[in-house]
């Protein structure tokens, strides 16, 4: 079969040429790059990058193929995928799609063959890269931001309760900027009910439904633009047993009056080493993020910083002083990636079944 020819044009004036798959004919988005070596199904279907286009800098992608089990949403939110060298021929016990049949049957084109070590070095620079796939190359895309109202189109529009897999022990209200379905799975396999809620939900909605505690989920785009949730998502977490995972946590910071901002070139892959201060514990994280809580924004007599980034230093947790609130700006639903930081779910769920008497270790 004859081979389209694609083009990924930056707005840092680079354009990179590859393989064109899939039947969309053009897309654009804000450019990052994901450095875990297998997930890429989790990744491509994980919210929080809606509106970007991914480069994976593991250069072989499609290896174990795509399965009914391991995916993040019901269809992929990414703008569009940019590998190296893409396997035709996957093999995997599980495997029921290709990535030819992925890039046919949703909505975002994959580029292969580009040299993504070239790209993710120019993103590492500019940090800030916008882009355009598209089959006939034209004018440099200008420097664009990503849509204001992505968590919108990402969360739920109404209520939807999952029964607990075992006899029930509490009930999680998970509220959806965008959540990954393995945050859910991770709750229904610990024996809680659970049921998502939209983005911009109301405590007294919350209360209704006779929720124990509160997971703010991840989710895509500048927590900035969701600054108006703070006072009820305040009103929530000092109402409940709360934990944040990414989204989630920068949003708690922002409640609590603490600041946002954005990193160099973000953090993503499945060997984000972070350390737990109380413990001095290092453990290896799933990340996924392009913003981070300005550490000089967090009042010291609110909250205690649980987790620093090895690398870079940033904050990558944090607990409430006098309530049961704890955040994390890693993943420790781990998927992909390693699940060192599973205790996170465990510490958050005995202080949900205690009705939020303990507060955090
Ligand atoms: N995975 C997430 O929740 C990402 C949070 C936010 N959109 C960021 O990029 O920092």
């Amino acid at each position: 079969m004859e081979e389209t020819k694609g083009y990924l044009m930056l707005s840092t004036g680079d354009v990179l040429e590859g393989v064109w798959l899939g039947k969309t004919t053009e897309s654009d988005g804000e450019l990052v790059f994901n450095t875990a070596m297998t997930g890429y199904q989790e990744v491509m279907t994980d919210p929080s990058y809606a509106g970007q286009i991914v480069t994976m800098t593991y250069p072989l992608i499609g290896n174990y193929g795509f399965n009914t089990q391991d995916k993040e949403s019901h269809s992929p939110s990414i703008h569009g995928l940019i590998i190296s060298t893409p396997c035709e021929t996957p093999s995997h016990y599980q495997a029921t799609q290709t990535l030819q049949d992925i890039a046919n049957t949703h909505n975002f084109p994959i580029l292969a063959q580009v040299d993504t070590r070239k790209l993710t070095k120019i993103i590492r620079k500019h940090g800030d890269v916008y882009g355009k796939m598209t089959k006939t190359p034209g004018n440099i895309p200008a420097q664009a931001k990503v849509s204001e109202k992505i968590v919108e189109r990402v969360s739920v529009k109404e209520a939807q309760y999952y029964p607990a897999n075992e006899s029930k022990t509490a009930h999680v209200a998970i509220i959806d900027y965008g959540y990954k379905h393995s945050i859910r799975e991770m709750l229904l396999q610990n024996g809680c009910s659970v049921t998502v809620f939209p983005f911009d939900v109301k405590l007294e909605s919350l209360q209704e439904a006779d929720i124990d505690g509160v997971l703010l989920s991840n989710g895509p785009g500048d927590p900035k633009s969701l600054g108006y949730l703070a006072d009820e998502i305040k009103r929530i977490a000092e109402h409940y047993p709360t934990l944040g995972i990414c989204l989630g946590h920068q949003l708690l910071a922002l409640a609590f009056g603490g600041n946002t901002m954005r990193l160099p070139y973000g953090h993503r892959g499945s060997n984000h080493p972070v350390q737990h201060v109380p413990s001095g514990k290092v453990s290896i994280t799933s990340q996924n993020h392009g913003y981070v809580v300005d550490e000089t924004s967090i009042s010291e007599s609110l909250w205690n910083i649980l987790y620093n980034n090895v690398n870079d230093g940033s904050i990558e947790g944090l607990q409430h002083c006098s309530k049961p609130i704890m955040s994390v700006q890693f993943h420790p639903e781990a998927h992909p990636g390693p699940s060192d930081t599973y205790d996170v779910f465990e510490q958050f769920l005995n202080s949900v079944r205690n009705g939020g008497v303990t507060t955090y270790a």
